[in-house]
């Protein structure tokens, strides 16, 4: 089966070049000069459109436990509503419990999301119980495909580890060439600030942000850092949400150091007004590290101008208002963390190019490019160039849209950004050469996506 898109743009990280693209069986066969006489068995329209390779979302959560819930969205509806949004691989974390082992849980997220996917997948493992078997079991899911470990300076009791442990698992990281992802907030003082507020009745949504100050982020980034440097062991930093972090991670990297870093759109677009929003709509809005004051964005957009900022994902982990989020009613410190947006990073992140923070080659770098060769999915994934796989995504520069609850394809009853006004629509989604979305609608299936067995971070040096 050969498909030939006419007429399109193409856009890599490396620029942007009109040319037809010819797509055999599940690979980008070639680029062709504009109007190559050349029959497919089936012809894209792509005229006035881009071409760029499919989205890379280097973070989300389907069907994560949290709180004594679970986020809505699992892998066959959150996959499906990626493909809708244009992006064609997930990285999803498999969450290790406390007394379990890493190879179980990776079982038990296979058993969740194999033959549910839409589009390919990969997951990262969430590292909550540090000792000397589960660091004996980091290399056996390096060996998996699995070499990226989350580790939490925050949640204490749950998922939280201490210095010594991070430092033993970054030691770990340095000899088995895999990288550790830190969520990176000081969560010991943290719990402090929200013991006091509740005793203080500050119980509204709004204090969740207030409670956790950017300070705390920036001085648990630095010391992320330097466990990492003591250590020698890559350290990609998830979530980036404040101007400290940001600048703690910037200095790391003037002095050469391995370490990364993603922000998400939220952190773009959203603030802690939205926090603060009456009649508890504001538990929408609740995510750790949370939404900061405005000021923080244009450091952000600066960031990722700088690379300083290499990745945008969007930390997917969606909980509905009505019956979860709800959980957290009466007492802040209970609502279930986390915000739904796998359907509308390549949207979001195209206002960024609309709006002139960030070019249209960086648009397609951040969003594509850099996730697939921080985790090891390049050049299969990530380029528009012959051999890669097909995952291609034809993108209307000119289209227009509104965000929704009552249009998206996410399982989760609200959107973050409900009423924001796009220009630029995703138009024709390929996944491995088939056509998952167009103009008809949804033409993919549930099982089509595979596990993506990730090589190393290819950044490293
Ligand atoms: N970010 C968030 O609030 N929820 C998802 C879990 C995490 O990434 O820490
Ligand atoms: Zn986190
Ligand atoms: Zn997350």
């Amino acid at each position: 089966m050969t498909i030939l898109i006419r007429g399109g743009t193409v856009v890599n990280a490396t620029g942007a070049a009109p040319a037809d693209v010819l797509v055999d069986g599940e690979r980008i066969a070639a680029l062709l000069a504009p109007g190559f006489p050349l029959q497919a068995d089936e012809t894209i329209d792509a005229t006035g459109k881009y071409v760029i390779p499919g989205g890379i979302d280097a973070h989300t959560h389907m069907e994560m436990p949290f709180g004594g819930t679970s986020s809505a969205d699992d892998f066959a509806s959150g996959t499906t509503a990626a493909a809708w949004g244009g992006t064609t691989t997930i990285i999803d974390f498999a969450v290790q419990a406390k007394g379990t082992s890493l190879l179980s849980t990776l079982d038990r997220w296979h058993q969740k999301a194999d033959g549910r996917c839409a589009i390919d997948y990969g997951f990262h493992m969430i590292v909550s119980d540090v000792n000397d078997t589960s660091l004996k079991e980091m290399e056996s899911c390096v060996d998996a495909g699995v070499n990226t470990f989350k580790m939490f300076m925050a949640y204490p009791g749950v998922f939280y580890a201490t210095d010594g442990e991070i430092l033993r698992a970054m030691q770990k990281a340095r000899e088995t060439g895999s990288t550790i992802m830190m969520h990176a907030e000081n969560g010991i003082a943290i719990d402090e600030l929200v013991a006091q507020a509740l005793a203080q009745g500050r119980t509204e949504p709004v204090e969740h942000g207030l409670t956790r100050p950017p300070e705390l982020e920036g001085e648990a980034t630095s010391r992320a850092i330097a466990l990492a440097k003591v250590t020698g062991s890559p350290l990609y930093v998830v979530h980036l949400s404040a101007a400290q972090a940001l600048d703690a991670v910037a200095r790391a990297r003037d002095t050469g150091q391995n370490v990364f870093a993603e922000t998400c759109p939220q952190y773009l677009y959203l603030s802690l007004e939205d926090l603060a929003r009456p009649d508890f709509e504001g538990s929408k809005y609740v995510a750790s590290p949370p939404l900061r004051p405005r000021e923080h964005q244009s450091e952000l957009w600066r960031g990722l101008r700088t690379n300083d900022l290499s990745v945008v994902s969007t930390d997917h982990c969606p909980f509905c208002f009505k019956d979860q989020k709800e959980l957290g009613r009466g007492d802040f410190s209970k609502i279930p963390n986390g915000i739904p947006g796998v359907e509308h990073r390549i949207d979001l992140l195209h206002q960024g190019v609309v709006r002139g923070e960030i070019s249209l080659a960086r648009w397609v770098e951040i969003c594509s490019t850099t996730p697939a060769r921080m985790f090891g999915l390049h050049p299969r994934k990530g380029v528009v160039v012959p051999g890669a796989d097909a995952d291609l995504v034809v993108y209307d520069p000119a289209a227009t849209q509104v965000i929704s609850a009552a249009t998206h394809h996410m399982d989760v009853d609200y959107s973050a950004y409900e009423g924001m006004e796009i220009t630029g629509r995703v138009d024709t989604v390929l996944s491995r050469g088939r056509v998952v979305v167009d103009a008809s609608g949804f033409r993919g299936s549930t099982g089509h996506g595979r596990f993506l067995a990730r090589e190393l971070n290819q950044y490293l040096v």
